[in-house]
C-alpha cells in the first residue's frame, strides 16, 4: 500500500481476525508464543470494526521495545487497561499527559529510601504472621502458596498504603479481601470476552453486579481510611508513614491532591502492589523446591549475615546484603514476569525502522516473551540465577519485569524488598521441596501471571 511497510499478520478468521484465539487466559501465552513464530513484530486483529478493541500490533522486538518505553509520545495505556477505570480512576497506572506528570512527580518520594526503610518492620512482622501459619503444614501434605502468600501480600500493602492494619491472614475483613480478588478476576475476565467488552452487553452480565458490589465496599473502605486519617491527624506525627500520610502531608503543600484523587492513587497502590508482589514470591519458592542447590547458596547466604539464627530482627541494611537472594528473584522475574503483558496506545502515525505503526493502535510489549529469546539469554529455559551475578548491562532492555523508561514501576524497590523479607524467612526456616508427585503449574497470565492450579510445594521444618 504506497509502499508503506506493516508488521506481518498471522493468518486470522476474516471477520473476527485473532480474536477467537485469544477468548482463554490459560493459552495466550502459547497463541502468542505461536503468532510471534512469524516474527518479531506481529499485526493482530480482534473482531470486525465495531469491536471496541480492535487492532493491535504484538512485540517482543528489543529495538522496538526500547524505541516504545523510551518514547515521551508513547506513554498512553492501551484501550483494555479502561476496564480497570471503575476502580482505579485516573491513579498513576492508568492516567497520562501532563495529569499523569505531575502525579508520578508527586508520588516519587513517597518511594524514597528513608520511608521504605521503616517498612521493613511492616513486612517483618506479616512475615512472622505467615511463618506460623506454614508450620501448621509438614512434609506430608502440600502448601498451596497462592493463597497464604495473597493473603500475606495484602496485609503488607494494606499497611504500608493506608496504615490500616487488615489481618487478612487472620480472617478479618473477608469482605474486603473478597472483592480485591472479585475485582481482580472480573476486570481480566473482561479483557478476554468477545461479549463483555462492550458496555451494554455487560450491564446484563453477573460480573457486572458482582464487580458494583465489591467497587461500594473498595472505594467505602478506602475513603472511610482516608477520612479518618485525615481528620486525625496530627502534625509532623513521625509514626504515620503510610503512603496515604504522606500523601495528605504533601497535599498541604503546593500539590494539592483532592479525596477522590487520592482514593484513586491509594486504590492503585492496593492493585498494582500486592498480586503482582506475591506472584512473584510464589514462582520464587518454587523454583527454589525445584533447584536444591540454588537454594543451598540461599540458605548459605542467609548464614553469612545471621549466623545460626532463625528468627533473627531483620532491617533494611540485611537485606541490601542479600545479593545472591537478589539473583534469585531477577531470574523468577524473568521466567514468571508478575505483568506478562503491558500495554500502550498510539496517539499519532509511528514510524520504526521503516514499519508503519497506524494511530490509534494498541501495543501489546510481551515481556514474557521478550525474557525468553536465547541471544540474551542461553538455554532461557533453564532456571540460573547466576545469570544475574555478571549480567550484561549491554542490554537493559532485555529484562524488564518492571518495566523500564519514564512509565516503569514506581514500586519496584518496595516489591524486591518485601520479596527479599518474606522469602529470606522462609528459607531460614523451612527446606522447600517439590510435592509428590512433582506439582506442574499451569500459567495463566490474568493481568497478573498466575498458576490455575495454584503453586504447590512441600515444606520440612529445618532442624
Ligand atoms: C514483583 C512486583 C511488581 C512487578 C513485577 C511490577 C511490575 C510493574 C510493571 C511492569 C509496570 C508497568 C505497567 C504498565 O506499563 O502498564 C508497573 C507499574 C506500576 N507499579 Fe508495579 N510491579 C510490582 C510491584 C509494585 C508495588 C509493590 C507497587 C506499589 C506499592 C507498584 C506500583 C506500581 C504503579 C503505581 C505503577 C504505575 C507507574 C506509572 O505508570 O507511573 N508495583 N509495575
Amino acid at each position: 500500500e504506497n509502499g508503506r511497510k506493516y508488521f506481518p499478520e498471522p493468518p486470522g478468521t476474516i471477520l473476527l481476525g485473532h480474536m477467537l484465539h485469544i477468548t482463554s487466559t490459560t493459552h495466550l501465552l502459547d497463541y502468542c508464543t505461536k503468532f510471534l513464530a512469524i516474527g518479531d513484530t506481529i499485526m493482530l486483529r480482534f473482531g470486525p470494526e465495531i469491536c471496541p478493541i480492535r487492532k493491535g500490533i504484538l512485540t517482543k522486538d528489543y529495538n522496538l521495545i526500547e524505541f516504545i518505553l523510551n518514547n515521551r509520545k508513547l506513554i498512553q495505556k492501551s484501550e483494555n487497561y479502561t476496564f480497570l477505570r471503575k476502580w482505579l480512576g485516573n491513579g498513576l497506572l492508568i492516567s497520562d499527559g501532563d495529569y499523569w506528570k505531575r502525579h508520578r512527580k508527586i508520588l516519587t518520594p513517597a518511594f524514597h529510601f528513608e520511608i521504605l526503610k521503616k517498612f521493613v518492620e511492616v513486612f517483618e512482622s506479616a512475615g512472622d504472621v505467615l511463618i506460623q501459619k506454614l508450620h501448621e503444614y509438614d512434609e506430608s501434605t502440600s502448601v498451596d502458596l497462592d493463597t497464604l502468600i495473597t493473603l500475606y501480600t495484602l496485609d503488607v500493602i494494606c499497611e504500608t498504603a493506608m496504615g490500616t492494619k487488615i489481618s487478612a491472614q487472620s480472617g478479618h475483613n473477608n469482605a474486603y479481601v473478597e472483592s480485591v480478588r472479585n475485582m481482580c478476576k472480573t476486570v481480566t475476565e473482561r479483557a478476554f470476552s468477545l461479549l463483555k467488552i462492550f458496555d451494554k452487553l455487560y450491564w446484563l452480565t453477573r460480573d457486572y453486579y458482582k464487580q458494583q458490589k465489591a467497587l461500594k465496599i473498595l472505594h467505602g473502605f478506602t475513603l472511610k481510611v482516608i477520612n479518618s486519617r485525615k481528620n486525625r491527624r496530627v502534625k509532623n506525627d513521625e509514626k504515620r508513614t503510610a503512603f496515604l500520610d504522606l500523601l495528605l502531608k504533601f497535599s498541604e503543600k503546593e500539590d494539592v491532591l483532592s479525596v477522590s484523587e487520592l482514593r484513586e492513587e491509594v486504590d492503585t497502590f492496593m492493585f498494582e502492589g500486592h498480586d503482582t508482589t506475591a506472584s512473584g514470591i510464589c514462582f520464587a519458592l518454587y523454583c527454589l523446591a525445584d533447584h536444591p542447590e540454588v537454594q543451598e547458596k540461599v540458605f548459605q547466604e542467609q548464614k553469612e549475615i545471621f549466623g545460626d539464627r532463625k528468627n533473627p530482627v531483620t532491617t533494611y541494611s540485611d537485606l541490601q546484603q542479600m545479593k545472591y537472594l537478589e539473583c534469585v528473584l531477577k531470574e523468577t522475574l524473568r521466567l514468571y514476569p508478575s505483568v506478562p503483558v503491558i500495554g500502550r496506545y498510539t496517539t499519532e502515525e509511528i514510524h520504526f525502522d521503516g514499519y508503519v505503526i497506524p494511530k490509534n493502535t494498541n501495543i501489546a510489549i510481551f515481556i514474557y516473551g521478550l525474557h525468553r529469546n536465547p541471544d540474551y539469554f542461553p538455554e532461557p529455559e533453564m532456571f540460573k540465577p547466576e545469570r544475574f551475578e555478571n549480567f550484561n548491562n549491554a542490554i537493559p532492555f532485555s529484562h524488564i519485569p518492571f518495566s523500564a523508561g519514564f512509565r516503569n514501576c514506581i514500586g519496584q524497590k518496595f516489591a524486591m524488598l518485601e520479596m527479599k523479607s518474606v522469602i529470606s524467612k522462609i528459607v531460614r526456616q523451612f527446606e522447600i521441596k517439590p510435592t509428590t508427585p512433582r506439582h506442574e503449574v499451569q500459567l495463566s497470565p490474568e493481568t497478573v501471571l498466575k498458576s490455575i492450579n495454584g503453586v504447590k510445594v512441600t515444606l520440612k521444618e529445618r532442624n
